[in-house]
């Protein structure tokens, strides 16, 4: 048993669910919306936030608890921000493979200097769900794109992002240093100093 607050994680990415969860498993008793309901909501946003908060009131309307949700992509510089919003749907509803091999294509005949890219994540905290007052924190990781997936581990892009201070991609990161490094751990630190956790 624990004292613990309970936070439902407004995500069914089983990737951003290991990362969030070990981010605050120390401070909340953490439950997952797949608990409540199955359904996800449509993001009709145009913005990461707007997308993070309304993941968020759902998860908070079905499961009756404070909710946090993380709406996060890839921003591509030479496709004007390209995935972003639409990172997850970029090849239809085909999944990260489908993803990352029309990336590789798009950028086919971009050279390396042109290749810079940004990982970003929003965070929304509501504590329930008309919350007229959403915590909201923002973390970007400045990065590039690779020419061919490297590593195995994370989800998502990972493969394709190379974090030049560490000379390796996303995918090549364990996780411990990636959840130090990441957008999602820019934003994480944020909110929790916003909390004082
Ligand atoms: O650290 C990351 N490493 C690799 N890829 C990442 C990362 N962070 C976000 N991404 C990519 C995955 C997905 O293509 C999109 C998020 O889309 P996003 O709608 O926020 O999440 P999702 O639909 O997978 O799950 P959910 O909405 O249930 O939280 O950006
Ligand atoms: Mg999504």
């Amino acid at each position: 048993m624990t004292n613990h607050q309970k936070l439902v994680l407004a995500s069914h990415n089983q990737g951003k669910l290991k990362e969030l969860q070990k981010m605050l498993g120390d401070h909340f008793e953490v439950h997952s919306v797949a608990e409540f309901s199955s359904i996800e909501p449509e993001e009709t946003g145009l913005s990461f936030v707007e997308n993070a908060i309304l993941k968020a009131r759902h998860a908070a309307k079905v499961s009756g608890l404070p909710a946090l949700a993380d709406d996060s992509g890839l921003a591509v510089d030479i496709l004007q921000g390209a995935p972003g919003i639409y990172s997850a749907r970029y090849a239809g509803n085909a999944g990260d493979q489908a993803n990352n091999a029309k990336l590789l294509n798009e950028l086919k005949d971009i050279p390396e200097q042109q290749r810079t890219a940004q990982f970003i994540c929003a965070l929304a905290l509501v504590r329930h769900e008309n919350d007229p007052m959403p915590i909201i924190c923002e973390g970007i990781w400045q990065g590039s794109i690779l020419f061919e997936a490297r590593g195995t581990n994370g989800f998502g892009y990972d493969p394709l992002f190379w974090v030049a201070e560490q000379q390796c991609s996303s995918a090549e990161l364990s996780p411990e240093l990636k959840n130090q490094l990441s957008h999602r751990a820019k934003a994480m630190a944020l909110l929790k100093q916003r909390l004082t956790i």
